[in-house]
């Protein structure tokens, strides 16, 4: 456990910025590995130093002869054993697919493990255990909540398995939304593969235990950049993105439908409005704690919610959770597909997966193009007016491509969308803060304009807000997201 706690800090999908982790071992899962001296396990760890405490899961392969990985080398044991970060290791990335391809159950030392082939690839599935051990698998780069491995096997499309990082009870919704989509023919979401399921002990459930995904693989479409990439790049150089956008729009209704009819959708009824509304509340007192300068904003940012709540609501029903530019891919010839069903990140697992409104998507979606702008202002402020022109074509031709493939008027529901905006913007504000405070003022203009703006106006016409303005603070090309 030393040696995770000592090499934990520095993984990206640590969420426990600002503390050594306290780790606690749960549990673990082992797969089954041909080459002598050599496991492949996925520990179950527990850092108690996070408040609420946070569980990990942490794939390592153990080797006894050292092995080559020296470069993602966890730690070395005292009978020198050394620890290797599991996804960077063919042992266990191979035996990871196979498990997934073929199914079965991994050998269980406190944690199980249960892979489960897509019912929809009946027939891919019988290659032989181990066969895939000679798959090329790579992580993919980039800033991420989750550690995604990449398989090219020969002469088949490429897979991606998404190992979640941090674990949760209950079902994940990046499996269960994506995996009733594929049954349901949806086009927008990558072919799935399967999936790992897993048990273990939790002395905090009645039952002592506690159930819930561990992975997920898809088709990995290659050659591909997330639209946010593009998006930027398009706006700079003054490329019309409306055709991309008023599709994507129609993408996002059309996997609204697909949502609605694959799970339960209801009324809104007092209780959910509550919920709802409530969880606006909580997240602006925790921004006004966190974000010092959201505090003079706060009575008009309460004004929208209360008119929002006494407005009118669609039924609440699930939706993506957290979609933004970056969640989304352009593929050619294949049309939008949307990414990562798992929700805000730091929301707790049961609100991301509690009956929602799909305005919450299109706000999600308005407030990542307009971050396209603010991102372009910071980044090349010579460009912010065409910038800003950019995402207000595009912003009008998404919410078009919406409302014409929905059938849903959003005029009826603009307080909710303006309510939705500013959550979105309040949870961006506390995200930059505590992530990237150089682009804090993003959110933080969005914010004061969406107010200017009145509840009347904002997000209906959506080419007119947000329209951020004033000086940009310099930034260099370092400042670009991963
Ligand atoms: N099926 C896929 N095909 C191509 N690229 C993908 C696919 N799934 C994910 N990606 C890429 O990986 C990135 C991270 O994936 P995501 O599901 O958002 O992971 P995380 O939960 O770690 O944020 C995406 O933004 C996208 O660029
Ligand atoms: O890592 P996730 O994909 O779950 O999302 C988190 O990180 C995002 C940043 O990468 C953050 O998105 C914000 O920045 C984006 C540009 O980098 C922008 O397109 C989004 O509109 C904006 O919200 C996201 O909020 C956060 O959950």
């Amino acid at each position: 456990m030393a040696a995770i706690a000592a090499w934990m800090p520095a993984q990206r999908w640590f969420a426990g910025k600002g503390h050594a982790p306290v780790l606690r071992r749960i549990g673990a899962w082992e797969l089954p590995v041909a080459e002598p001296g050599v496991r492949a396990l996925s520990l179950l760890v527990m850092d108690d130093g996070a408040e609420p405490p946070v569980l990990y899961q942490v794939p390592v392969v153990e080797r006894a002869d050292g092995g080559s990985a020296d470069e993602h080398l966890i730690g070395v044991l005292d009978d020198g054993t050394h620890l290797i970060d599991g996804p960077h290791d063919p042992a266990f990335t191979g035996a990871l697919l196979d498990l997934i391809r073929a199914g079965g159950r991994a050998v269980a030392h406190g944690a199980t493990a249960m892979g489960h082939p897509s019912a929809l690839r009946a027939g891919d599935s019988d290659a032989p255990a181990g066969a895939t051990a000679r798959v090329p698998a790579s992580v993919l780069g980039g800033e991420q909540s989750n550690t995604s491995i990449v398989y090219r096997p020969v002469g088949e499309a490429p897979v991606i398995c998404k190992v979640f990082r941090q674990l949760h009870h209950g079902d994940n919704p990046d499996v269960t939304l994506q995996t009733a989509l594929g049954v349901a023919g949806s086009p927008h979401i990558p072919p799935v593969v399967g999936d790992v399921l897993g048990e273990w002990d939790d002395v905090g459930r009645a039952e002592g235990r506690a159930r819930g995904h561990l992975a997920f693989a898809q088709e990995f479409l290659p050659g591909v950049e997330d639209a946010w990439r593009v998006a930027l790049l398009a706006a700079a150089n003054g490329q019309d993105f409306a055709d991309e956008a008023r599709a994507l729009g129609a993408a996002v209704a059309e996997v609204h439908l697909g949502l609605r009819g694959a799970f339960e959708h209801a009324p809104a009824s007092d209780e959910l409005i509550a919920a709802v509304t409530g969880a606006w509340r909580r997240r602006l007192a925790i921004a006004v704690a966190e974000v010092p300068e959201l505090e003079p904003q706060r009575a008009a940012i309460e004004a929208f919610y209360e008119r929002a709540e006494a407005g009118a609501w669609p039924d609440l029903q699930r939706v993506h959770g957290d979609l933004h530019l970056g969640q989304v891919i352009l593929a050619p010839d294949r049309g939008w597909f949307l990414l990562d069903f798992e929700g805000e990140p730091m929301r707790p697992m049961a609100e991301r997966r509690s009956p929602d409104l799909p305005v919450r998507d299109v706000a999600g979606m308005l407030r990542s193009f307009d971050y396209v702008a603010g991102a372009t202002e910071l980044l090349h402020p010579e460009q912010a007016a065409e910038a800003r022109a950019w995402t207000a074509s595009a912003r009008q031709a998404f919410v078009d491509g919406y409302v014409a493939a929905s059938g849903m008027d959003l005029t009826v529901y603009r307080d909710l969308l303006a309510a939705f905006e500013l959550d979105k913007a309040v949870y961006e504000a506390i995200y930059e803060t505590r992530n990237r405070p150089h682009w804090a003022p993003i959110p933080l203009r969005a914010i004061a304009h969406l107010i200017e703006a009145g509840p009347l106006e904002a997000s209906t016409d959506a080419a007119g807000a947000p329209q951020a303005g004033g000086t940009a603070p310099d930034a260099t090309a370092a400042d670009a997201p991963a």
